[in-house]
């Protein structure tokens, strides 16, 4: 299975339209790809806070459209990031977006645990609520999006509904890119799961990015590891290694606490 993480850099003097077209560019440039994936909030920013509410947009709207445009050209299973989803009552999500290769939107996944204690996203957006597991033609993908990847269970939970890849979509601090990488590693080892990490690059609203986007294979191994800026981070890998490992070393039938 060949995958490539695409870590954008959301830079604010670049217009959301133009990220847009450019984005979709790159996401053409991925065909023969099995599943590409793009970081958390591309079009506006992670902690472009005083712009969600001006760029925020129904699931169906200009970042759907050309991402669905993007993924059927190029025959490719798309992991959209995220968008600041606005909902017909007005409630906020940060919400991923999920199609398939004939371009139509299968699945959303609306963050569950939001950034920034009582600020920012936190204190803007509506917190998601139900885990999102969904199956690929060669695994069974499980969805995080950012401060999510703090919280373990959430990944267990994922593993418990069959998922064997964890795809984490990200605009993570540069100042806390340690963490990033020790706990991309962690959900790997701990699940006996892929994780196809992806994050963002450059600096927006005064938050430099970390890039860094990372594969990690189930025995925790750093499969793929990008740099600081905006660069397709493409991997191969095989999924049938989550069995073969889960079977080897037999650590989650031994769970006793559930
Ligand atoms: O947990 C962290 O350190 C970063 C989380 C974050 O930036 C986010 O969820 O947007």
């Amino acid at each position: 299975m060949r995958a490539s993480l695409i870590q954008i850099d959301v830079d604010p003097d670049e217009s959301v339209n133009s990220r847009r077209s450019r984005v979709a560019s790159l996401v053409r440039d991925q065909a023969g790809s099995d599943l590409v994936v793009l970081p958390e909030l591309w079009p506006v920013g992670a902690f472009a806070y005083e712009s969600f509410g001006r760029e925020a947009e129904a699931l169906r709207g200009p970042t759907h459209d050309a991402m669905a445009a993007a993924a059927h050209d190029a025959g490719v299973w798309l992991h959209a990031g995220s968008i600041v989803e606005r909902e017909d009552s007005g409630t906020l999500y940060n919400t991923t977006l999920f199609f398939n290769p004939d371009g139509a939107l299968t699945r959303t996944y609306r963050k569950i645990h939001r950034f920034g204690f009582d600020k920012g996203e936190a204190a803007m957006m509506g917190a998601g609520s139900e885990l999102v597991t969904v199956p690929h033609p060669s695994t069974v993908l499980g969805f995080a999006t950012c401060y999510d990847l703090r919280f373990p269970e959430l990944f267990r939970g994922l593993v418990d509904a069959g998922a064997e890849t964890l795809v984490v979509s990200a605009g993570w601090p540069e100042r806390r890119r340690a963490h990033w990488t020790l706990l991309a590693q962690a959900r790997a080892v701990e699940n006996q799961a892929y994780v196809l990490a992806c994050c963002s690059a450059g600096s927006h609203a005064g938050v430099p990015q970390a890039g860094h986007s990372i594969v990690v294979d189930p025995w925790g191994e750093v499969l793929a590891e990008a740099g600081p800026g905006e660069e397709v981070l493409t991997v191969e890998f095989d999924p049938s290694t989550v069995a073969t490992t889960r079977d080897r070393f037999p650590a989650l039938k031994d769970r006793v606490l559930r």
